[in-house]
């Protein structure tokens, strides 16, 4: 085996680790280089391993994080004085992927990862810990650590407008949020740093330039994004009353957990990180056979959010796919369904609370969860019903407009009708249809992967493709209900008094 840096990077972080009082690493597990794949580092049985094997261990205490860290040793205030610079909001207002109130991966949660003050919080402060250990070097006692973590990454904040314009008419597109965050790194991140330069930039320790602090502070929160767990989590807690599984990465108190960390994930998954008082414990869920990857579960994230935070994207995740449809699309479509002025709709729409009105409906498949082994039940992914936020908006428009419009009247064919007509409208945004999506990506798939503009535009057609299909699906849905309704609506009631 040829070894580089890359692999000695990998046996020294393995070694450190065994090393570390209160650790353990199951005999047959291995890290792997992955890199072909474009999967970085991960970790492989090298033998059989049963189900409910403790598979390595971290004590509490060798977390990286703001506590476990000497910086507040040295910064007494450093808490009160992040609070002071964090900045309310990292991404543009409006962003938001409508509602999905399954848990912290849904649409709106996935994007309040940067939008949730106390996220945020936790978020700097450890970007802050972060550049401390880096600016040590070899002093740091997780040296060996921060050497195998990433330096460059895939997800979106780092993509050209080109690679970007790739993902087409993909919610993700609003949710990237890199001008902000550069904003708050450039304008509240370096002052801060500066202020304490006795403590960052001391003698001895590299000078970075402002801009050269900034890519390190992007870098490391991409870091953050990717890579750290929730160590707040309580395993009681961690099923909902149904057992669902929850992602562990993305909480009020963040840590990186090295070794947890080496794992690479996917919907369907092996291992489990339990919490315990004193240490984290990474268990395996059913039997591993010797060759197979040892994997983690980052949540029934959408191929979007997959690729946002995490910078990949895997099939396996289709099934939670979600795609927004704006609620002015049901203003455009009921207008010019029932032929209706502007006044009209303003009319009607005043009567409703504007306040309860949401922006978007999320599609999305019915619900597919995995099993307690991490497996995915082998059904098809359909789509049985529109947002139900949806139905209840357009239900209540169209009342109020019977209510404020003389004669307006509508009928279940109506209803349909406008879904149809609001679902085509989604769908005519992407530019490209499912058919040259699917030609394209079989093409582009026997060309060289190794390029990273190739591998991108991989990305972006599956995210898009995904969507799509999506999209797709809610509308043969849609078209069901329609042909199932007489084509005729009923003739009006007379009334007899
Ligand atoms: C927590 S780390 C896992 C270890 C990582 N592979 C490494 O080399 O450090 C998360 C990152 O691993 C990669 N990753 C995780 N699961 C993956 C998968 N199923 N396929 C490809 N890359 C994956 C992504 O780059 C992601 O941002």
């Amino acid at each position: 085996m040829v070894s580089d840096d890359f692999t000695n990077c990998s046996a020294a972080f393995l070694q450190w680790f065994r090393h570390l009082p209160g650790a353990t690493f199951h005999s047959s597990l291995a890290i792997q280089d992955l890199r072909s794949r474009h999967a970085g580092r991960g970790i492989v049985a090298t033998a059989d391993i049963e189900g409910d094997v403790e598979l390595f261990r971290i004590p509490r205490g060798r977390i990286l994080t703001t506590e476990n860290s000497s910086l507040v040793a040295q910064w007494p205030n450093f808490f009160s004085d992040i609070l002071d610079e964090r900045v309310p909001k990292l991404v543009p207002a409006n962003n938001g992927n409508g509602s999905n109130d399954s848990d912290i991966n849904g649409a709106e949660g996935a994007d309040s990862d940067i939008e949730d003050e106390d996220f945020l919080d936790h978020w700097l402060s450890l970007i802050v810990t972060m550049i401390y250990e880096y600016q040590l070097g070899g002093r740091s006692p997780w040296s060996s650590y921060l050497s195998v973590l990433p330096t460059s990454f895939d997800t979106p904040m780092f993509w050209s407008d080109s690679q970007l314009s790739e993902l087409q008419a993909s919610d993700l597109r609003g949710r990237i949020g890199r001008e902000s965050a550069d904003r708050m790194f450039r304008n509240k991140l370096v002052p801060l740093l500066r202020s304490k330069s006795e403590i960052f930039f001391a003698e001895g320790q590299p000078q970075l330039r402002d801009d050269e602090v900034v890519s390190l502070a992007h870098r490391l929160g991409s870091t953050i994004m990717a890579y750290a767990f929730d160590l707040q989590q309580d395993d009681n807690e961690e099923g909902n009353e149904d057992d669902e599984w929850v992602e562990d990465r993305e909480g009020q108190m963040l840590g990186m957990v090295p070794m947890a960390d080496m794992l690479n994930a996917d919907a369907e998954f092996n291992a489990h990180l339990n919490h315990e008082d004193d240490a984290l414990i990474m268990t395996s869920l059913r039997p591993i056979r010797a060759g197979d990857e040892v994997l983690n579960y980052y949540g029934p994230l959408p191929n979007s959010d997959l690729l946002r935070r995490y910078g990949y994207v895997s099939y396996k995740h289709d099934v939670h796919n979600v795609v927004e449809l704006p609620w002015r699309f049901v203003h455009e479509a009921v207008k010019a369904h029932h032929g209706l002025s502007d006044e009209d709709l303003q009319r009607a729409l005043a009567k409703i609370d504007e306040d309860e009105l949401e922006d978007s409906f999320v599609v999305e498949y019915s619900s597919i969860s995995p099993d307690p082994t991490g497996l995915l039940p082998t059904v098809g992914m359909t789509v049985t019903e529109l947002p139900e936020t949806f139905t209840i908006q357009l239900k209540a428009l169209l009342k109020y407009l019977r209510k404020t419009k003389p004669g307006f009247e509508t009928h279940e064919l109506d209803f349909w009708t406008i879904a149809d007509t609001v679902l085509q409208r989604r769908i005519a945004q992407y530019p490209t249809s499912i058919q040259d999506d699917e030609q394209l990506f079989a093409s582009i798939r026997r060309l060289d992967a190794a390029s990273e503009d190739l591998l991108r535009k991989q990305m972006a057609i599956m995210v898009r493709l995904g969507e799509k299909k999506l999209l797709a699906n809610a509308k043969t849905f849609v078209e069901a209900n329609l042909a199932g309704l007489p084509s005729e609506p009923p003739r009006k009631r007379v009334r007899t008094s």
